[in-house]
């Protein structure tokens, strides 16, 4: 039985943190000190989003987020004019003449980009490879002259200078991964890449521990189903997420963390049933699946015996 020894301590924005993530967010604090954007990548589900807030979080600037998404464009980004706002004078002081002044000016609103490069905020840009490369291009001239070239709207300064305070965090899933572009190799040179894997299963069991106050007995059963599970995917398998699902549900439901138990069987095949049929390459891959994690569950029985 694997021992947790590691020294677990929740801290304020919801992650647990273990010893290795500490350590992995203390170094990447250091990158962003030195000026380097730090850009965690993997598998879905392995904690990249949230380790990103996390590491924004420790900078102590404003936070801004950007989703990535095949839509996203310079104008949110940049920014854009956004409609008109007029003032009309009517001076008819003296009554014989009529005075009348009317002027029309357009309302700019500024992008989020552009806003975080001017106030020096710490940039989340979350699976920014679901957006365009060329909409990510903008990225090489603030990462590599530090200023924001302002191309394609009728403002008067051509670019903006980039905040000393500014920083950038991307996360994205691999380039194997359904709906996310090729990264142009010029922007990857420019970011200290961290590849995030799925944590082993008695880190995992730790978080779900702390989080649902379970025991670790019940926590390992939990996150070795999963990894098993897992093992018959690739990247694309069950993740942290179905085990915190899975976890959550059984004790908001009183279900028995127990492989032999037909309600925390049913629970494992609807929560990780159909993503494991997607690995699958049999005539009834459904069937399969459930099968699969049916035996996994009693397999976990024999194991504890
Ligand atoms: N250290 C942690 N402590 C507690 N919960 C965690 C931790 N790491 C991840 N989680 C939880 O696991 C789930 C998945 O995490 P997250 O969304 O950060 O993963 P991701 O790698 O960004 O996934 P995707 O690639 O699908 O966007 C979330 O519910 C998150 O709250």
């Amino acid at each position: 039985m694997t021992v947790l020894r590691t020294k677990i301590n929740k801290n304020r924005s919801g992650i647990i943190q273990d010893e290795i993530t500490e350590d992995l967010l203390s170094r990447s604090l250091q990158y962003l000190k030195a000026g380097y954007p730090v850009h965690f990548t993997g598998p879905s589900g392995t904690g990249k989003t949230s380790l990103a807030l996390a590491l924004a979080k420790k900078r102590k600037r404003p936070i801004m987020l950007i989703h990535g998404n095949h839509e996203l464009n310079n104008k949110d980004l940049i920014g854009d004019f956004t409609g008109y706002s007029s003032k009309k004078v009517v001076d008819n002081y003296i009554r014989s003449v009529y005075k009348r002044e009317e002027n029309v000016t357009e309302t700019w609103q500024d992008g989020r980009l552009l806003e975080a490069v001017k106030k020096g905020y710490t940039l989340v840009y979350d699976e920014f490879t679901r957006s365009q490369p060329s909409t990510n291009n903008i990225f090489l001239s603030i990462l590599e002259e530090g200023v924001l070239p302002l191309y394609g709207t009728k403002l008067t300064e051509s670019f903006v200078r980039v905040h000393p305070d500014f920083s950038v965090i991307f996360t994205s899933n691999p380039e194997e991964y359904a709906g996310v572009y090729q990264t142009q190799d010029a922007l990857l040179d420019r970011l200290i890449t961290i590849f995030i894997d799925h944590k082993e299963n008695h880190r995992e069991a730790a978080i779900l521990c702390k989080k649902f106050d379970i025991e670790k007995r019940e926590a390992e059963a939990i996150t070795a189903l999963v990894a098993e599970l897992r093992k018959a995917c690739k990247d694309s398998g069950p993740s942290l997420r179905a085990s915190l699902m899975i976890a959550k549900l059984a004790v908001q439901e009183g279900i028995p963390i127990d492989g032999t138990n037909t309600s925390f069987q049913r629970l494992c095949v609807d929560i990780v049933g159909h993503q494991l049929s997607r690995c699958l390459e049999t005539e009834e891959p459904i069937k399969k699946a459930e099968e699969m994690i049916i035996d996994a569950c009693h397999n976990l029985d024999a194991n504890e015996k």
